[in-house]
């Protein structure tokens, strides 16, 4: 079954997500690749739905995983509101977004620290914008807020590897880790601190498990802005770490306007609870679209 949601704020350019729910033996499963993908990268987040529907996730090792708030690039006070209210300790904010200045990230990033309070940990992501001379520029100056790590500063490996040498701020590569070999070249480059891994680009929760004992860095578990049926396979790749040193991506429910499921996997005092919530018929029904063009996409990502 396909569903629209649409979101909250835009994200990534997005103002819906859209996507199929597939059900299985195991459980539900989501795929849901962004417009932009192609079939072979389509092909890993539909082993990821596959997984999900059809074998089922590998044991927890742990029944809570910490997650950050997720700020868009909204104004200072939106920011500021999304924090305090999110109850989470560790927030990250999106900066370097285009059609606006550094300005609106230092405002943005200064208002977050507020509501986070000099405890709380604070993270940002450019996703790749800056160049490396920028990114060194720009993060000795946000760091005046206490920065825990910044994700993709800049798009390559080799801007990563220079930023990471001339600047105090740990970098974290997110867009740079999307197939399994990736964290290798990462490793090989020493273009990072920590490793962001999203389960559906990497194809599944045992896949991306494997990806982060390749990878040897920290791993920080993300969404990618799903329902709650793929947020749990995001929640049962996090659970099943071995360690997990950083909060995680994973409270981004909140970014869409609703849900497939009555029991939404939202966070609860900065936490998600282990678990994989039912899918409700009766929230589904308000969301689903007919989609020649999804059913199409999923085809061509299984050939
Ligand atoms: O990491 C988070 O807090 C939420 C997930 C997130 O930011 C994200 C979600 C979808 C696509 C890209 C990104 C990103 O990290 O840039
Ligand atoms: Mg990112």
């Amino acid at each position: 079954m396909v569903f629209r949601i649409p979101m909250r704020t835009r994200f990534r350019g997005q103002t819906a997500r859209e996507g199929v729910l597939l059900r299985g033996p195991a459980g539900w499963g989501e795929f849901s690749p962004f417009p932009e993908y192609g079939p072979r990268e389509c092909a890993r987040w539909l082993a990821c739905a596959r997984e999900a529907a059809f074998e089922g996730w590998p044991a927890p090792v742990r029944d809570t995983v910490p997650v950050n708030a997720t700020v868009p690039a909204v104004p200072a006070e939106r920011a500021f509101e999304l924090v305090r209210s999110s109850g989470c300790a560790t927030a990250k904010v999106k900066v370097a977004e285009p059609g606006q200045t550094f300005a609106d990230d230092l405002a943005r990033v200064e208002a977050v620290r507020d509501a986070l309070g000099p405890a709380g940990r604070l993270r940002v992501d450019a996703n790749g914008a800056w160049s490396a001379d920028e990114a060194v520029r720009r993060l000795k100056e946000l760091d005046r807020f206490g920065l825990e790590y910044a994700e993709q500063p800049c798009a390559t490996l080799e801007e990563l590897a220079r930023v990471r040498r001339a600047c105090d701020v740990p970098i974290a590569a997110d867009e740079s880790i999307r197939r399994a070999e990736d964290p290798l070249r990462v490793r090989a480059a020493e273009a990072a601190d920590v490793a962001v891994v999203k389960v559906q680009p990497l194809g599944g929760v045992r896949q991306a498990l494997r990806v982060v004992e390749a990878c040897g860095l920290p791993a920080v578990v993300s969404s990618a802005v799903e329902t709650s049926v793929g947020l749990a396979a995001g929640l049962a790749l996090a659970a099943a770490l071995p360690e997990l040193p950083y909060a995680c991506g994973l409270g981004t429910m909140t970014l869409l306007s609703g849900d497939v499921t009555a029991d939404p996997l939202v966070p609860e005092g900065g936490a998600l609870r282990v678990r994989r919530p039912e899918v409700d018929e009766h929230a589904l029904s308000e969301f689903a679209i007919e989609s020649p063009r999804w059913l199409g996409r999923m085809q061509e990502a299984s050939r």
